[in-house]
C-alpha cells in the first residue's frame, strides 16, 4: 500500500497532479453509444445537448468483429465533437481481454484532452486500479495532458463486490462506481437471464389466510439488487465518490425502468445509464429532485434556523438530522439549477 503523502503524486514524470475532489457535474444519465456504429456516430451531435454524459462504449455490446471501427470511432467523435457543459466517456474492454492496452492507449493519446472519465468494466480488486492508475499516468505524461483522466469501475463481479470498498479507495482517480447487474447476474451464477430489474419469482409471500397454504395469499416481489446498491453506496460515500445504477435492458417497459432508476435514486445514487433515446428523460427525471421535494426541503431548512434541536412541521418532529438530509436535496437541486434554466424555474431559485 502507498503512504498516505505519497497518495497524491503524480504516478509518472510529467503526468497532471491528481484531484482532491471529484468535481461536481450533473451526470444524471451516462447515455451508451456503439461508437462503430455511423448512424449512431451521426447523432452525437443531437444527442450531446441532451445527456449529462455520453459514453462511448467500446466493450460488451460491441461485435468482437467491430473492436477496432469502435476504437476509431471513439478517436473520430472525441476530436469532431463540440461538448459543451456535457461530460464525455469512454468504456474500453476489460483489462484480460485482446483489446484493452489499444483501447487505453487510443483513449489517452487520441481523443484525452475530450475525455474526462474511463470506464472500467469487471474490475475484481484495488490491483485492477492500481494498474490503470500507473498506466494511466505514463500515457498523460506522453500525451502532455493538463488535467487527469477519472477511473469509474463497473461493479459486476462477486469478487469486485467483496472488494468494493478497496476499490473505491484505490486511488484518487476513482470517480464513481456503477452497478452492472448483468454480468453481476452471470458471474454470481444468479438465474435471471435479464439486465437489471425486478423477477417475478423473486418473492415473499402472505402468511396462510385461516391457515389454508392454498387460500390467495398476496405475494410481494422483492428488489434482487437492493444489498449490492447499499452496499456500493455505502463504499462510494466512504470514498467521497459517486454511485450509479447501470442498465436496465427491457427497453420497452418504462415503468420499470423508471421504478429502478427511482430505488437507486433514493438509496443515494446520483444517475443510471441510458441504453435507449426513451431512457433519456427518465433518469433526467427521476435523479433531478422533483420540485415538491424541494420546497419541502426548503421549508424544513427555513423552519431549522441553524439547523440544530427540534420542531413540529405539519405533525412532523424535524430534527438536525432530518435537516441534513433536505439539504442533500437542496444543494444538489440548487447545483443542477445552475445548469438548468428549466428546473431553476421549477424549484424557483
Ligand atoms: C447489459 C450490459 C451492458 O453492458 S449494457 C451496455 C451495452 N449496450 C449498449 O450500449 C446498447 C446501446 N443501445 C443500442 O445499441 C440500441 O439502443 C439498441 C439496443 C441496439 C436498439 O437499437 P434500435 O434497434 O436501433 O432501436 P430503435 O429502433 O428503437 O431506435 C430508435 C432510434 O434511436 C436511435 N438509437 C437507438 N439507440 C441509441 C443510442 N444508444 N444512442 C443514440 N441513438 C440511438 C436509433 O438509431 C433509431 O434512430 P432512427 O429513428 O432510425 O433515426
Ligand atoms: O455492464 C453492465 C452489466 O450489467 O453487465
Ligand atoms: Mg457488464
Amino acid at each position: 500500500m502507498r503512504s498516505p503523502k505519497d497518495f497524491f503524486k503524480p504516478l509518472a514524470v510529467g503526468a497532471p497532479a491528481p484531484r482532491h475532489e471529484i468535481p461536481f457535474r450533473p451526470s444524471r444519465m451516462i447515455h451508451f453509444f456503439p461508437p462503430s456504429n455511423e448512424k449512431m456516430r451521426s447523432k452525437v451531435p443531437d444527442i450531446v445537448p441532451q445527456v449529462d454524459v455520453l459514453l462511448a462504449n467500446l466493450e460488451d455490446g460491441v461485435p468482437a468483429t467491430d473492436k477496432e471501427a469502435a476504437r476509431a470511432g471513439l478517436v473520430e467523435v472525441a476530436q469532431n465533437t463540440d461538448f459543451g457543459e456535457t461530460q464525455f466517456w469512454t468504456r474500453v474492454n476489460s483489462l484480460d481481454s485482446p483489446w484493452c492496452l489499444d483501447d487505453l492507449t487510443a483513449a489517452v493519446l487520441e481523443a484525452g484532452e475530450a475525455l474526462d472519465v474511463i470506464m472500467i468494466p469487471k474490475v475484481e480488486g484495488p490491483e485492477d486500479i492500481h494498474y490503470v492508475d500507473r498506466l494511466l499516468a505514463q500515457l498523460e505524461a506522453k500525451a502532455g495532458l493538463s488535467e487527469p483522466l477519472m477511473i469509474h469501475a463497473i461493479l459486476e463481479t462477486a469478487r469486485g463486490v467483496a472488494n468494493v470498498e478497496e476499490i473505491c479507495l484505490a486511488s484518487p482517480r476513482m470517480q464513481g462506481l456503477s452497478l452492472g447487474p448483468a454480468d453481476l447476474a452471470a458471474n454470481r451464477r444468479m438465474k435471471t437471464t435479464r439486465v437489471g430489474g425486478g423477477h417475478p419469482d423473486y418473492l415473499v409471500r402472505q402468511d396462510p389466510i385461516d391457515g389454508d397454504i392454498e387460500s390467495d395469499r398476496t405475494i410481494y416481489q422483492q428488489d434482487l439488487w437492493h444489498y449490492t446498491i447499499a452496499r456500493m453506496v455505502d463504499a462510494c460515500g466512504t470514498a467521497g465518490i459517486l454511485p450509479f445504477y447501470g442498465p436496465f435492458g427491457d427497453i420497452a417497459d418504462v415503468v420499470a425502468c423508471e421504478d429502478q432508476f427511482r430505488n437507486a435514486y433514493l438509496l443515494g445514487c446520483v444517475g443510471a445509464w441510458s441504453l435507449h433515446p426513451k431512457q433519456i428523460d427518465i433518469a433526467k427525471r427521476v435523479f433531478s429532485p422533483s420540485p415538491e421535494s424541494v420546497a419541502h426541503a426548503r421549508r424544513v431548512v427555513e423552519a431549522m434556523g441553524d439547523g440544530t434541536g427540534a420542531i413540529m412541521l405539519d405533525g412532523k418532529m424535524e430534527d438536525d438530522a432530518s435537516c441534513k438530509q433536505c439539504q442533500v436535496v437542496l444543494s444538489l437541486a440548487k447545483e443542477l439549477a445552475d445548469r438548468d434554466p428549466e428546473l431553476a424555474e421549477a424549484y424557483g431559485f
